[in-house]
């Protein structure tokens, strides 16, 4: 289900400020067309914390009109830090939802125990297929493989999205032995290329904005077990990565877009700020194929 690279689309803004709905069914389709295998709606990308829930229906309802023409899978980030909202906003998912990528809850810290039973009570009412989202730098939440393992043996949990900044023990533990049916996808765009190495469907990855089909056919090698040409693919994207990286997620991405003509402004809401010039013109040269 979750095989291959599912792009966590930006919110491009008009220069009105308001949601540039215009713009959002545009990137969806470019990235589709460019062998993306799903779309991520109101992702971190997305800048969902500072969207109002007018505006964040707007972006699923254009996302799932475009996820059922191409047949694509469409992934909705819920984020909640108590499990009874998470329930109700998971309830609420409109039609054309797919799978719900849902955050480990961030800055409580509570416990891997608390994290088990969260998914569990998620994962008994939930309308669609859960991700777990495990970005321990932005939840301040540990969660080690055998939790995974034991969260991934439910049926209605499908997968992590899998961002601890690196490789390490867990990552190891996680890849090698993995529940029947539970998928791992890299969400650090720098890691992706090992990760796909050790076993990973694919990724949600908001640097495949740019050179998509590149990533895609990263993907594609790893699973051949092509390693030389995948392995000269996985540097030339972290690179593409790291510059894109170079100032919070999404500015240096949206400042590109914008530069290609692909939305209307560059614009970020407060606190983030653009990126500047400088940052935005290195990630473009480093995208030797913008958009392909
Ligand atoms: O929104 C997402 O999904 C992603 N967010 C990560 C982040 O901003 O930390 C990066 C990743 O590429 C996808």
């Amino acid at each position: 289900m979750l095989r291959g690279i599912h792009v966590p689309l930006v919110t491009p803004f008009a220069e009105s400020g308001e949601v540039a709905v215009d713009a959002i069914e545009k990137l969806a389709h470019h990235v589709l067309d460019h062998g993306a295998a799903g779309l991520v709606a109101l992702g971190t990308t997305g800048e969902v914390a500072a969207l109002d829930p007018e505006e964040r229906a707007r972006v699923i309802e254009v996302c799932a009109g475009v996820c059922a023409r191409r047949q694509a899978l469409l992934t909705v980030g819920v984020t909640g830090n108590d499990t009874r909202s998470t329930i109700r906003a998971l309830r609420s998912l409109p039609e054309g939802a797919g799978a719900a990528l849902v955050t480990v809850p961030s800055f409580l810290r509570p416990g891997e125990q608390g994290v088990i039973a969260h998914f569990e009570a998620l994962a008994e009412e939930t309308p669609v297929p859960l991700v777990i989202y495990h970005i321990p730098y932005r939840t301040g939440q540990a969660v080690g493989a055998a939790t995974l393992r034991h969260l991934g043996a439910h049926p209605m949990i499908a997968g992590v999205k899998y961002a601890v900044g690196g490789i390490d023990q867990d990552t190891i533990d996680l890849l090698g032995d993995l529940p029947e049916g539970f998928e791992v996808v890299g969400g650090d765009d720098a890691f992706i290329s090992p990760l796909l190495a050790l076993g990973a469907a694919g990724g949600i990855l908001a640097s495949a904005h740019l050179e998509t089909r590149a990533f895609t056919e990263l993907v594609d090698a790893w699973h051949a077990g092509d390693a030389p040409r995948a392995r000269a693919l996985g540097h030339r994207l972290a690179r593409l990565s790291a510059a894109l990286f170079a100032e919070p997620n999404p500015t240096v991405i949206k400042g590109v877009l914008h530069a290609l003509g692909l939305i209307p402004t560059p614009d970020v809401r407060l606190p983030l700020v653009p990126a500047g010039e400088r940052a935005v013109s290195k990630a473009r040269l480093v995208a030797v194929r913008p958009g392909e």
